[in-house]
């Protein structure tokens, strides 16, 4: 018998090795410029309407940075991409904080906006982003430059990841031995995994940066179960729903501190994923 649960153990780990190997080959054609254009520029991105999914993601991060209880010195983006909006209101609370992701490309496109200024720097002009969350600190919107030099001065490194990995960073990452004190992850977990038992195991191992008592916040996508990563690139995605996103949080070992959820209006599905809402999860690693 066990021989025999030996190796279903061990077809397990081949399959699951083929899953991953295979999300692999999909992200080799990771358009940031296009993804970025695809999701985080007008009309998607809409500062406007307050209904948007913008305002609303803007609004979960800043009351997690600001209710008092999420702290510390250092903060890990987990699968950051091309993207900075995710760590603006983490910027004015954490003196170090560590971008990371699994491209080259993306890591690059992301130098490219800490290193430039005023320069055609960037895919993406994060001005408005920068202004709404100044307006969401109760700062003027013209405060976006010092929100801009003020994540500059705070962003440590930009590191390479890999999720799927029991250490998803480099050993010589410079992070604390006890291990990170929040980790934010947006739109990655479930977007890299090829079924849910995956994303299961990469919360466990992003779980393993971050030190007994420090905070996770957790962005994705609701339902969907694919998105253009650039044009003619179609990566697949675990369709999740709040019932899965909760037990997988609590299963991976993280006390659940909160969940909101976001519908998705009906004009905001544009072909680019078939994404039907977002989630945000506040947690915590007893
Ligand atoms: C949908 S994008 C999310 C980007 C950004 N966080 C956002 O909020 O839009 C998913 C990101 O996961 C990265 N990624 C792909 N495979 C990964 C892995 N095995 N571990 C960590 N990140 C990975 C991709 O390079 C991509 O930047
Ligand atoms: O912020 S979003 O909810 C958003 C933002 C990014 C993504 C998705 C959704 C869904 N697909 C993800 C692929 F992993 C990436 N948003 C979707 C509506 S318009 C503005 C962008």
């Amino acid at each position: 018998m066990d021989r025999e649960v030996k190796k279903l153990k061990e077809e397990i780990e081949r399959e699951r090795e083929k899953g991953v190997a295979a999300m692999v080959a999909c992200y080799q054609g990771f358009d940031p410029a296009a993804y970025l254009q695809y999701n985080y520029m007008p009309p998607r991105a809409d500062f406007d309407r307050q209904d948007s999914i913008v305002p609303w993601k803007l609004g979960c991060l800043h009351r997690a940075f600001t209710e008092g209880d999420v702290g510390g010195e250092v903060l890990v983006d987990v699968g950051s991409g091309p993207t900075l909006y995710q760590v603006l209101s983490a910027c004015e609370v954490f003196d170090t904080v560590f971008l990371t992701d699994f491209l080259e490309v993306n890591r690059q496109e992301l130098r490219r906006w800490l290193q430039g200024e005023g320069k055609g720097y960037s895919s993406l002009d994060w001005t408005p982003y920068l202004q709404h969350v100044c307006k969401l600190e109760g700062r003027s919107p013209s405060a976006w430059t010092e929100k801009a030099a003020r994540l500059r001065s705070v962003v440590s490194d930009i590191l390479p990841i890999d999720v799927h990995l029991p250490r998803p960073l480099p050993l010589d990452s410079q992070l604390p031995t006890a291990g990170a004190d929040c980790l934010v992850s947006c739109f990655c977990l479930e977007s890299v995994s090829p079924d849910l038992a995956s994303f299961t195991r990469a919360l466990g191992h992003i779980r393993g940066l971050l030190r007994p008592g420090g905070h996770l916040l957790l962005i994705g996508a609701l339902g969907e179960s694919y998105y253009m990563g650039g044009p003619g690139v179609r990566i697949p995605v675990v369709p999740l729903d709040e019932a899965q996103v909760c037990a997988s949080v609590r299963a991976s070992g993280y006390t659940l501190v909160r969940l909101e959820v976001y519908t998705l209006p009906q004009g905001m599905k544009v072909g680019v994923d078939d994404v039907t809402g977002v989630f945000f999860v506040k947690a915590r690693k007893p």
